[in-house]
């Protein structure tokens, strides 16, 4: 059984490290996949744990586990982990092995549906709105005076109090219909405990960016960064996606992230497409995205999906340019993310596997669900815009639970 713990006063994300390795209950939620195939099951006494998302024998060691595995019987599904590295790569991994009962399951077990809103206790923002802009603020003057500074991806926290303990499933199946299909669905417990917990939280969430995906040789990946929130009337809404995609402004925040994973593949593959920027949809913000693919040139097991996941992550649409310099101002000004805005997924046997950037998404721990959103800076950035794109992106996962920004905004303490 979870315990409940009450809104503490200092804020979330600086209760979130230092990392302690779990002890992970049985029969936890896993789950990762899209609305038609979806793979789930549920975590068994088995895990692999690793101090650093960044340690590539730490990939090597399940890439390793998981063929001796699939051995005994070649012509089974091959044996596949589900899991997620942070988004720090000096923060924890936590990965678990699918059943093979779980793996064979292409098709998706329904998920749950919720049939009322969830009911709110409290809600609090970590920081509140005048706290956010200060941080816009702040980071504004270090990107207009630094050297080689281009942009920094800071994020909040919206963290809700539930009358009675959620489950996860079944604001995975809400989100799924609110959601339309466009996202990768996940639930996988966290590989850190938050300080007052008893157990992992849970990773949950409904992202529309694709990390990285590879099929034996084809490599993919879908980058966004350029976002504008969306309009229920169609006239404004149209406006607004083509001011989006004629933003000078977006455009260049885009090309960080774009460059960056393209950068980073090119080497890798025989070719290497990069198509975009183009506008994709959620239901809640419109974005600039990137569809990259190439086949790789050496299709080696060195070079697993979750391998190139570790590579790639964090990307600036996450975290910034150049990295390090990102990942201390978010640090510094915005706290510790576990594995929120990591990395989250799977892997098998053969190597094949499928990554979202773990977004649109929150920590669960019984009572308390901390959902995250963030926006890039950069030099030219209006602090009030990218508080209301912040507030669009947590409109979904609202979603996912029946609640309105408005609803939630009248709980706030
Ligand atoms: C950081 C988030 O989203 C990322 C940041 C975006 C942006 O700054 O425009 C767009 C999509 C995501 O890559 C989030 O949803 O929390």
């Amino acid at each position: 059984m979870t315990a409940t713990v009450p809104f503490a006063t200092e804020p979330f994300a600086e209760r979130l490290e230092p990392a302690v390795q779990p002890a992970i209950p049985p029969g936890m939620p896993l789950v990762f996949g899209s609305t038609d195939r979806l793979l789930q099951g549920r975590t068994t006494d088995r895990h692999w744990w690793s101090a650093r998302s960044n340690d590539t024998a730490y990939a090597d060691r399940i890439i390793a586990d998981l063929q001796a595995e699939s051995r005994p019987d070649p012509g089974a599904s091959p044996a596949t982990a589900i899991g997620t590295l942070s988004f720090r790569p000096d923060a924890p991994a936590l990965f678990f092995p699918l059943a093979a009962a779980d793996r064979a399951q292409s098709v998706p077990a329904r998920l749950p549906m919720r049939r009322s809103p969830v009911q709110l206790l409290g809600a609090r923002e970590l920081p509140d709105p005048g706290g956010y802009l200060e941080n816009v603020n702040q980071a504004i003057a270090r990107l207009r005076g630094g050297q080689n500074a281009a942009k920094v991806v800071l994020g909040r926290w919206l963290d809700l109090e539930t009358a009675t303990p959620l489950d996860p499933l079944a604001v995975l199946g809400s989100l799924a219909t609110t959601s339309r299909g466009a996202v990768r669905l996940f639930a996988v417990p966290a590989p850190a405990v938050p300080e007052g917990d008893s157990e992992p939280a849970i990773l949950l969430g409904a992202s529309p960016e694709l990390l990285v995906s590879r099929r034996g040789r084809l490599v993919r990946s879908t980058p966004m960064a350029g976002s504008v929130p969306r309009s229920s009337d169609p006239a404004t809404d149209a406006l607004r996606a083509h001011a989006l995609l004629d933003s000078v402004k977006d455009g260049d925040e885009h090309r960080y992230v774009a460059d960056a994973v393209a950068a980073a593949l090119r080497p890798l593959c025989d070719g290497l497409v990069v198509d975009g920027p183009k506008l994709m949809r959620t239901d809640t913000v419109w974005h600039l995205a990137t569809e990259i693919h190439g086949r790789l040139s050496d299709p080696n097991l060195d070079l697993s999906a979750l391998h190139l996941a570790q590579l790639l992550q964090p990307t600036p649409a996450v975290g910034g340019t150049p990295t390090d310099w990102a990942l201390d101002v978010i640090a510094e000004l915005e706290g510790a993310r576990s594995c929120v805005a990591g990395a989250v997924g799977w892997v098998d046997a053969a190597g094949d596997g499928s990554y979202a950037v773990g977004i649109r998404s929150g920590l669960l721990s019984g009572r308390r669900l901390r959902l995250f959103a963030g926006a890039g800076i950069v030099a030219a950035s209006d602090p009030e815009s990218e508080l209301m794109e912040t507030e669009a992106k947590l409109a979904t996962m609202l979603g996912g639970l029946g609640l309105s920004t408005a609803a939630v905004k009248g709980m706030i303490r």
